[in-house]
């Protein structure tokens, strides 16, 4: 029985449309289909009891599930792109992650042609694996403080890789810990004395033989991490060096050379793609925020519609929680930014193919804004996306807070994505860099791609809001210059404050915060954008440009509310035109209303993946969750172990003195 048929009726667009239009293609959409009923009806890759498994057991279950995904993906023959969707379907962490989404990147992105030749055939067939071992003890955003050292001996002609003090210690690289037989090590260059920077360098860690680490190197595991299951399938690691020789071969030489008499030549390449891993590695996160977003979303959407909460009356129905104005407030924004996301991180992945091109021909001139829109929009995304699951965590009530739900893992396994490939704040200051540069720059070169509103700043200024009715918000130039405009001002309002310091760097340390919130303002201003973009696309289907449209109305909408504040004060808005767009919300609140359960199903997610009772297809909560709650080990028998040794003695004791 479907309990959400109803649900379904109301909506007034085409959903299948919908689903081709969420995947980008009808290819894309067959091809992630394909991949989601391959792995859902796939034994191997259940997932309920994961939570309960202990440490080893968990990982011993990860490999097992990874083995079996490279038999599928050898035995099926899937392409790169099959065999994405197949991971991200099987939804859990594992070494091979950091295998492909790192150490194979690094060296393509870092590596000689001969470099390339020699170790990528080895890591595709998965003969050796590698992980990415950046972060130390003492040093994650820092990358230049790091301690690790590579020192050239011309007499052998290799490095020595060596680790000085216990905070040069690697520590956190996923994969690391247990399972990789070499990695990406980044360390300070040393040749003849001299410091030349911090590079990559292939070392092998352990035997190909019998997995043992190889003599100098101590290697291990860093202990559990936030939540039961989540992220804990994975083998972050520590590790050390002690005076480890590797060829001088082993230096991934894209940037630097170094050649067999210690002399250091520089390649027209930028010092900075030795940071291009993780510009690559941001936009992914980008596009995986949109996935755990809308799993979240579509939980507490189809949960929101099945659960009742007062309002009976003559003993009629109670009220569907989705129809209090406060759930939609809550909930709605999110579904819309899930969509955001998604289409951000569409236009994120052009621009990157885009710039990846122009790396591989040696032009760099489009680096810096690809690095300031990748480490941007990794912030935003991901911070909005952590708080997201939270909030749908709490739009459910307290059955959200159980791990059948499936919100406390997806929560637990999301939030380090604040943190890793950039802590978020660290990322929003490079932003500002890059947007105090521009500004700084305007007098003699005009601004292009993401920052070409600058080059208007002077009409940006002056020009305030013409919004007189609340059906004036419907358009998408109010809206994007509403959004131009507080960015713009808000970063030369920021730009002057600078100006008063005699040192510019003590003036960037001073104010911060504020550029933080000046990084923010342009990051919203690139979502919101290009959701208009994506509205100017051909969009097949039934209804389905419209409902797309109310979304990114009411995302838009959503933040100029919450940030009314900055509209306000940089003069571009009055209160009534900020009162005016949040009364168009409400009535975009009511657009949603009819369409929502269809909005969530566009994403097509199995049963399996969305891995929650309350966010079952079927919308079957409650008879699931009582069957549900006597699989739970507790419930094996009736009176559980421990109660005669601990609990029997008590309340013995407390009949006896009750008897005094
Ligand atoms: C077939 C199956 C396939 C399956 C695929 C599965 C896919 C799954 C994929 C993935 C899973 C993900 C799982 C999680 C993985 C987590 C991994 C990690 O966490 S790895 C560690 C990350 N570590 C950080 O991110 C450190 C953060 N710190 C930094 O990036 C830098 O140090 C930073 C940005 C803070 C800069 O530091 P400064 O201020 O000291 O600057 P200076 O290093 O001197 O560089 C200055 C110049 O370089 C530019 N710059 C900095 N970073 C850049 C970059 N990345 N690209 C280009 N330019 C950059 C700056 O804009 C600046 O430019 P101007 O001089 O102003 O022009
Ligand atoms: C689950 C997980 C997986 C990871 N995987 C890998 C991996 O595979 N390989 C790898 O190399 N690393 C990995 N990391 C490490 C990760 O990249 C770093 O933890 C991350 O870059 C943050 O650096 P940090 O830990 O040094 O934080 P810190 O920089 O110490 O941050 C602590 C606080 O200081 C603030 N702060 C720091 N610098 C500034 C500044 N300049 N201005 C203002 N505030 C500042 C931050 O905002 C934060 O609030 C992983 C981490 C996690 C949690």
């Amino acid at each position: 029985m479907d309990y959400l048929s109803d649900e379904r009726k109301k909506s007034d667009f085409d959903v299948e449309a919908m689903k081709v239009a969420w995947a980008g293609s009808i290819q894309e959409f067959q091809l992630s289909d394909r991949m989601a009923k391959l792995v859902a009806n796939d034994p191997v890759f259940e997932k309920f009891t994961r939570p309960m498994l202990g440490r080893k057991e968990l990982l011993k279950n990860t490999l097992r599930k990874s083995a079996h995904a490279w038999k599928l993906i050898i035995d099926l023959r899937l392409s790169e792109e099959e065999a994405k969707w197949l991971r991200l379907y099987v939804d859990e962490p594992a070494y091979t992650d950091l295998h492909w989404g790192m150490f194979i990147p690094a060296i393509e992105g870092q590596g000689t042609e001969e470099q390339k030749k020699k170790w990528l055939p080895l890591a595709k067939k998965m003969q050796i694996i590698g992980c990415y071992a950046q972060t130390e003890l003492g040093h994650g955003s820092n990358v230049q403080g790091l301690e690790t050292t590579a020192t050239f001996d011309t007499r052998t002609d290799e490095f020595i890789m060596h680790s000085p003090t216990l905070t040069s210690s690697k520590w956190w690289p996923g994969g690391l810990g247990k399972l990789s037989t070499h990695a990406v090590v980044y360390a300070r260059l040393i040749v003849g004395g001299q410091f030349h920077g911090v590079h990559g360098f292939i070392v092998q860690l352990r035997s190909l033989e019998d997995h043992s680490p190889l003599p100098g190197i101590t290697v291990g595991d860093i202990g559990l991490k936030f939540g039961n299951g989540a992220y804990n399938t994975m083998d972050n690691g520590v590790l050390r060096f002690d005076h480890v020789r590797i060829p001088r071969n082993q230096m991934l030489m894209r940037v630097s050379q170094v050649t067999k008499e210690g002399k250091i030549m520089q390649s027209d390449v930028p010092r900075q793609l030795i940071y291009g891993t993780m510009v690559y590695v941001r936009q992914t996160i980008v596009a995986d925020a949109s996935k755990a977003l809308s799993r979240a979303v579509c939980i507490a959407t189809r949960y929101s519609a099945v659960r009742r909460q007062f309002g009976s009356r003559d003993g009629g129905p109670e009220t569907q929680v989705i129809d209090y104005k406060t759930q939609q407030s809550r909930l709605f924004p999110l579904l819309a930014s899930a969509y955001a996301f998604r289409f951000v991180s569409e236009w994120l992945k052009s621009l990157y193919l885009d710039v990846k091109q122009r790396l591989e021909a040696n032009e760099f001139s489009t680096l810096p804004e690809a690095h300031a829109c990748t480490a941007g929009l990794k912030s935003l995304t991901t911070t909005a996306t952590a708080d997201g699951i939270e909030e749908c965590r709490k739009l459910c009530g307290g059955h959200g807070y159980l791990v059948s739900s499936g919100l406390p893992e997806l929560f637990a396994v999301y939030i380090p994505a604040c943190t890793y490939e950039g802590d978020n704040v660290v990322l929003m200051l490079q932003v500002a860099r890059f947007l105090v540069k521009t500004v700084s720059e305007l007098g003699h070169k005009k601004p292009v791609g993401t920052t070409a509103y600058m080059g208007r700043v002077a009409s940006l200024m002056q020009k305030n809001s013409a919004v007189q009715t609340a059906e004036g918000w419907l358009n998408p130039g109010a809206v994007v210059e509403a959004f131009e405009s507080r960015a713009a001002r808000m970063a030369v309002r920021c730009a002057q404050e600078l100006a008063k310091f005699g040192n510019p760097e003590e003036g960037f340390a001073e104010l911060a915060v504020d550029l933080v919130e000046v990084a923010v303002s342009h990051c919203q201003l690139i979502v919101v954008t290009k959701f208009f973009e994506k509205l100017q696309q051909d969009i097949p289907g039934k209804g389905v440009k419209e409902s797309l449209e109310v979304l990114c109305y009411v995302y838009a909408l959503f933040l100029l509310h919450k940030h009314q504040g900055d509209f306000l004060a940089t003069g571009y808005l009055t209160p009534k035109q900020a009162s005016l767009a949040n009364a168009q919300l409400r009535t975009l609140y009511s657009k949603v209303r009819p369409n929502a359960i269809a909005l969530v199903d566009s994403f097509s997610y199995t049963d399996h993946y969305l891995g929650s009772i309350l966010g079952r297809y079927d919308g079957n909560v409650y008879p699931k969750l009582y069957e549900a709650a006597w699989e739970d080990p507790l419930n094996d028998s009736d009176v559980i172990d421990g109660f005669h040794q601990y609990v029997q003695p008590i309340l013995k004791q407390r009949l006896h003195s009750a008897k005094l």
